[in-house]
């Protein structure tokens, strides 16, 4: 019998021998890839906290201890450890489990995580919490080298090595962010990698200076007195320590009994402590050891070569605006590139390559990137965030106080925006329009399709009077012929699709596709809808919206944005300010967190396919 069959919750982990564990730990990876094969996720970390998690749930008593993992997509072994074996086939797909901690799941997740670095402030909170109702659990929170880096977790180091509230952190460090680390921090950590650790290094010195006659001893004991300054300079972690953290390790990641006996260690400390782990993202895995970064987030894929199982048809939005910054960049030498450790997932990989000099990575850091990308304008140089939606939301004040109030030319090219699909609540971009558009100074533009997006692009580098956002779509651009327009883009203007009468529908971004389609299947019920490309959500094209409040009986609105504060509130204070009287629909998403599933099962769940647009429209002229 296999020992992943007689584990069936974390009481059953805590029965098993080093042994035992040991095989577990090589189970769990075979179950863990061949669920994971199918449903696609993120292989290589999890992979690479197996033993760790194992060692976790062995000493630590979960649920009374609370375990809080940072970004939470390293979560699935946890899951299979905690009564959720069964369901790892329905991870990240349409009702089923979520590719992060959820604590509608299981009472053992304990804080809901997507977003990277929160970690240590949650732990730090539930500890406090603990000191201040007289409990006496613990808390561990496992946060990665790359979550690490961002200002988030500095904050709580500052502040739990400051309150000393007994806490464990966990500095998970496989050298890997997606990409490769980058950073102080990351070399930091090589660093204490590499040296010989202290008590070596102690022992060494102490030898060789015995070992020198008459004078030997007593240099050896004017280097004892100076043994804070030598500690200091070769003590693993006395970055940490100075925090006011006891720092343990590093020590190997994937070595059981080593973990346990470490962890151990760490319950006893009587205050902040960190431990420092290695580990290799991808681990036991040959494909995604090669490959960490691709196999970081994967779709499903073919076990044995490691090769994706469906091909995407058509160029992807991120590798559209990717080349065309690099071509523009090429020859427009005041372009600088930024982002937040997504240089694949932005499409900007190329650039990278290309173009070093003037591409900046700078770790897990939205709020510091779009600060910087402020004082780079500041300069005179066109600086390009290039940042998902949902990792935005970190950055919103230094949108508002740092670019925006001065007015300063920072592009940001806002990736993932809309539904992202199997990532779920934490990572759908459906806010960015509510949370950038009341901004002043801000221009705000979606284009249609892959063309529209490349003349965007073009436009931003030549728009220079202040800040200016792009945003579009996870995945591959729609091409449509249908669609294709040489309507030049103007500022502040929308173009007209088609043109019929009594219902217009205006969209925006990727929903002008779906929009089209509904078009279509209403004309097949005898109507003929007006299409209108709107571009700009700001300025909104208030000629345009003058003719539909003057000639339309019904105006629709099209978004996958929430309806509250996008393109909906948009049109409807337009609207409303020339008396509209018609019929008004606003479609969109509702005032409620999206849940995971692909994006067409998301689509077509909230009536935002080409069916359900349809269907409301028709509903309500029937109404
Ligand atoms: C605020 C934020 N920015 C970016 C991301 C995207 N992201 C998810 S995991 C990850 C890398 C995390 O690296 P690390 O913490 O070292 O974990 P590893 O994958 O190496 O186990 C990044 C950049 C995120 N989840 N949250
Ligand atoms: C956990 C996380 O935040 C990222 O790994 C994210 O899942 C990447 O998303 P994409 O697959 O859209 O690049
Ligand atoms: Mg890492």
């Amino acid at each position: 019998m296999k020992t992943l069959d007689k584990v069936n919750c974390i009481s059953d982990v805590k029965k098993l021998d080093i042994t035992e564990l040991n095989k577990l730990s090589g189970e769990i990876r075979k179950f863990l890839l061949d669920n994971v094969s199918k449903t696609g996720g993120h292989v290589a970390s999890n992979l690479g906290v197996v033993e760790l998690t194992i060692a976790i749930h062995k000493v630590f008593n979960s649920p009374e201890d609370k375990i809080i993992w940072d970004v939470g997509h390293q979560s699935y072994i946890h899951k299979i450890l905690t009564g959720r074996k069964d369901r790892m086939h329905t991870i990240r797909q349409y009702e089923g489990l979520s590719g992060f901690p959820k604590r509608c799941e299981s009472f053992h997740d304990t804080f809901e995580t997507g977003h990277s670095s929160t970690s240590i402030s949650a732990g730090l909170g539930m500890a406090i919490a603990r000191d201040i109702k007289g409990e006496k659990n613990e808390v561990v929170s496992i946060i990665g080298d790359g979550s690490m880096t961002a200002g988030m977790a500095f904050e709580a180091l500052n502040h739990a090595g400051d309150i000393k509230s007994k806490m464990i952190v966990i500095l998970n460090d496989n050298e890997m962010s997606i990409s490769k680390n980058v950073g102080g921090l990351s070399k930091y950590l090589d660093r204490i990698r590499t040296a010989p650790t202290y008590g070596k290094m102690k022992d060494d010195v102490e030898t060789l200076l015995n070992s020198i006659p008459a004078i030997g001893k007593t240099m050896y004991r004017t280097a004892e007195r100076a043994k804070d300054s030598l500690k200091y300079f070769l003590l693993p972690g006395i970055l940490f320590e100075e925090l006011g953290f006891k720092y343990l390790g590093p020590v190997d990641g994937h070595n059981i009994p080593l973990l346990i006996k470490t962890l151990n260690r760490a319950k006893l400390v009587n205050g902040p402590v960190i431990v420092h782990v290695l580990t290799k993202k991808g681990k036991g895995y040959k494909h995604a050891e090669e490959n960490p970064d691709k196999f970081h987030g994967a779709s499903a894929f073919d076990l044995k070569t490691g090769k994706a199982l469906s091909k995407t048809k058509g160029v992807k939005y991120s590798k559209v605006f990717g080349d065309k910054l690099y071509d523009l960049a090429k020859n427009h030498k005041d372009i600088v590139a930024i982002t937040a450790a997504m240089p694949s997932g932005t499409g900007l990989e190329n650039f990278k390559n290309k173009l070093p000099k003037r591409f900046i990575d700078v770790g897990i850091a939205e709020q510091h990137a779009v600060t910087f990308a402020a004082g780079l304008a500041s300069q005179g140089l066109k600086s390009y965030f290039a940042v998902y939606s949902t990792f935005l939301q970190r950055g919103y004040d230094q949108v508002l106080h740092d670019v925006c109030l001065q007015n300063l030319p920072v592009v940001f090219a806002i990736d993932r925006a809309g539904l992202v699909g199997n990532d779920g609540e934490t990572h759908h971009g459906v806010f960015d329009f509510s949370y950038l558009s009341h901004i002043p100074n801000l221009i705000i533009m979606a284009p249609k399709d892959k063309k529209e997006l490349e003349e965007m692009v073009e436009f931003t580098y030549k728009y220079n009077d202040g800040p200016i956002a792009i945003r579009y779509p996870r995945g591959v651009s729609v091409e449509k012929d249908e669609l294709i327009t040489n309507n030049e883009i103007v500022l502040g203007k929308g173009e007209m699709i088609k043109e019929g009468k009594n219902v217009a529908i205006i969209a925006i971004g990727k929903m002008v596709d779906i929009g089209y389609e509904a078009s279509l299947k209403l004309e097949e019920s005898g109507l003929n809808p007006t299409l209108i490309n709107i571009r700009f959500l700001k300025p909104i094209d208030n000629d345009l919206i003058k003719k539909v409040s003057n000639e339309y009986n019904m105006v629709v609105t099209l978004e996958d944005n929430v309806i509250s504060g996008g393109l909906a509130t948009s049109v409807n204070n337009e609207l409303f300010k020339y008396k509209y009287k018609g019929n008004l629909i606003n479609i969109g998403l509702p005032d409620e967190f999206i849940e995971h599933g692909n994006t067409s099962e998301l689509f077509k769940k909230h009536k935002l396919d080409a069916d359900g647009i349809y269907d409301t429209i028709i509903n309500s002229i029937k109404a």
